[in-house]
């Protein structure tokens, strides 16, 4: 491993260690709780634990299957102390966590042979899509890619601001039009000037807009019809964002747009500002979709490949 990659390394450690702070202060109190005056594993600690999982948001599905791991080991064990919980929890979590084969990545990558790579963005107003976009733009940049963005969230002028605000940041182009315009010909203009350019990456900003489902399903349709008349096979990767701090309110939002277009990735947001970070975890076990980044900070650094292990290494430290 070189120097760079080892010092690098350590930053991604502390940032994700000091981004999940809140979300382990609060678990690891619910622990203490759980097990409190008891030094063995037993049916009541497991009760306990249970609802500790749930209430971190791990979500209900996931929190059973790892209870059902624990009580097995407890049943080959004998004894179990309390004091090992945490290590046998991270040992059962990545165990169950690496039996999908996703969420392994450690750097930001762009796959080869999809020039130009088109990644459409998609999630609701607030989640932190703009800025996702922002700080992956800022890495692919970092690593000597040319980058465009395309504004095709069309539906609020805020929403072009804030896009170009980071076009400015990162200085990179984007192409954009008035507020209100359609938003596959904006994908259809940035896919042709990246096009043009000689971009690596386009990445393409579009609305979603929740509370009607056909009209969504409609325009993501259409949005991505429309970029097939420039690259046959765009977009390469249908990025949807969710605000971890939403909790289960992220399921929700997950099981929603997967029913409205294909998604092909995953990136949860906000995971410093909250307790909710077992979301996470349990997103990642129960979509078949990977999480590709984790947003545990506002500075544009504070994106990060999401990986699994580190993550669960990181949580129950
Ligand atoms: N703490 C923290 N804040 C974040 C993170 N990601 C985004 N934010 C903040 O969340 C807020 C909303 O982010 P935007 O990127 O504007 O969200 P959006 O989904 O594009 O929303 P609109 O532009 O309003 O449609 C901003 O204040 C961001 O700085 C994160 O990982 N951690």
């Amino acid at each position: 491993m070189s120097f760079f990659k080892k010092i690098f390394s350590k930053d991604k450690k502390e940032t994700l260690d000091k981004g999940l702070e809140k979300s382990k202060t609060s678990f690891f109190e619910k622990m203490s709780k759980a097990v409190a005056g008891k030094s063995k594993v037993d049916d009541d600690v497991l009760d306990n634990l249970e609802e500790v999982l749930v209430t971190s948001d791990v979500g209900v599905k996931t929190t059973l299957k790892v209870i059902e791991r624990i009580e097995a080991r407890v049943a080959k064990d004998k004894y179990l102390g309390t004091d090992e919980l945490n290590k046998i929890l991270r040992e059962e979590i990545a165990g169950l966590l690496s039996e999908t084969n996703t969420g392994n990545a450690t750097e930001f990558e762009v796959p080869e042979g999809t020039k130009p790579h088109v990644i459409m963005v998609v999630g609701v107003n607030g989640v932190g899509k703009t800025t996702t976009i922002g700080k992956l733009a800022y890495q692919f940049k970092k690593q000597g890619k040319k980058v465009v963005l395309g504004a095709a969230d069309t539906f609020r002028a805020a929403a072009i601001d804030q896009l170009q605000v980071w076009a400015d940041r990162v200085d990179i182009p984007i192409v954009k039009q008035q507020m209100g315009s359609d938003p596959a010909s904006v994908a259809f203009d940035a896919l042709e000037s990246g096009v043009n350019q000689g971009a690596d990456v386009i990445i393409i900003d579009t609305a979603g807009r929740l509370h009607n489902k056909v009209n969504l399903m409609n325009e993501l349709t259409k949005v991505k019809r429309v970029m097939q008349k420039v690259v046959g096979d765009a977009p390469h990767d249908v990025l949807l964002v969710l605000d971890g701090s939403t909790g289960q309110n992220a399921f929700e939002q997950a099981k929603q747009f997967t029913a409205a277009t294909e998604v092909t990735s995953l990136a949860v947001t906000k995971l410093d500002g909250t307790a909710k970070g077992g979301v996470v975890i349990g997103i990642s076990d129960q979509f078949q979709i990977p999480v590709k980044y984790i947003g545990v900070g506002e500075g544009i650094e504070d994106l990060q490949v999401f990986n699994k292990i580190e993550f669960v290494d990181s949580f129950f430290k």
